[in-house]
């Protein structure tokens, strides 16, 4: 096992972001996360991350609490948070500082698969933009990707297209956690599917095992909702 859970829960305040959430990841999976707005994805990642702390319960990746793992966990966020002036060089500079494992062949394979711009990140579309954080942090030899909405803002052809690719060829040693509110988008796709509702873990299945019972991960998404 790589990372998990162990009856999570997180409260800001009043509102709880996650209610008793218990679940576990492993090596050579490609996890999507599945749920509406404000149910919990951005939550769930940011604990897996380290980057918030359970309000009840543990977070566990490798054996250690994320933070003591920070090294293995390549996380990236939904903000649109990189310096204007960077060009896909100066990131790569700024990427190699802060991570021993980026590697840098990889990243240009990546700036060319997903078709970055040489220039500036303030002259880059919002979807060329987010090819460029995407490059970034998959070019990282971690053992846990923890990405929340990576494709916002990327074009439906080019999405389903990167999505493919990135799932499809996904690495035995390394553990994909990538959140969507967009379902349609995780058929034919993740292996397994983990679905939030209101903060808890509403479905957790292989697809396999979904395709057996007739059912798409739409029609398990609207069953879980309705
Ligand atoms: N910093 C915060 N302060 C207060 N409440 C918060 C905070 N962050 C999240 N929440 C609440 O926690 C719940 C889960 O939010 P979260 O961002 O995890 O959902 P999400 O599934 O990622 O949503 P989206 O698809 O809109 O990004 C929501 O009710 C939200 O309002």
């Amino acid at each position: 096992m790589l990372a998990r859970l162990i009856g999570v829960t997180k409260r800001y305040g009043k509102t709880e972001g996650v209610h008793d959430l218990s679940l576990e990841l492993y090596p050579g999976q490609a996890v999507g996360l599945l749920g509406l707005n404000g149910s919990g994805k951005t939550t769930t990642l940011k604990l897996l991350a380290g980057m918030l702390f359970p309000t009840q319960g543990r977070v566990e990746v490798l054996g250690k609490s994320p933070r003591e793992n920070r090294g293995q966990i390549a996380y990236l966020s939904d903000a649109d948070n990189l310096y204007a002036w960077m060009t896909p060089g100066d990131a790569e500079r700024f990427m190699r500082g802060l991570y021993p494992d980026f590697n840098p062949r990889r990243y240009r394979e990546l700036l060319a698969f997903l078709e970055v711009p040489q220039q500036s990140y303030r002259a880059m579309s919002r979807g060329q933009r987010a090819r460029l954080r995407l490059a970034m942090v998959l070019a990282r030899d971690a053992r846990l990707f923890l990405l929340d909405e990576p494709l916002s803002g990327i074009d439906v052809i080019s999405r389903d297209r990167i999505l493919k690719s990135l799932v499809l060829e996904w690495r035995e040693e390394a553990c994909l956690v990538l959140s969507t509110h967009e379902v349609s988008e995780a058929e034919g796709i993740f292996e397994r599917v983990l679905l939030l509702k209101e903060g808890r873990l509403a479905l957790d299945a292989l697809a396999e095992d979904l395709r057996a019972r007739g059912q798409s991960v739409k029609d398990a998404f609207i069953e879980v909702l309705a």
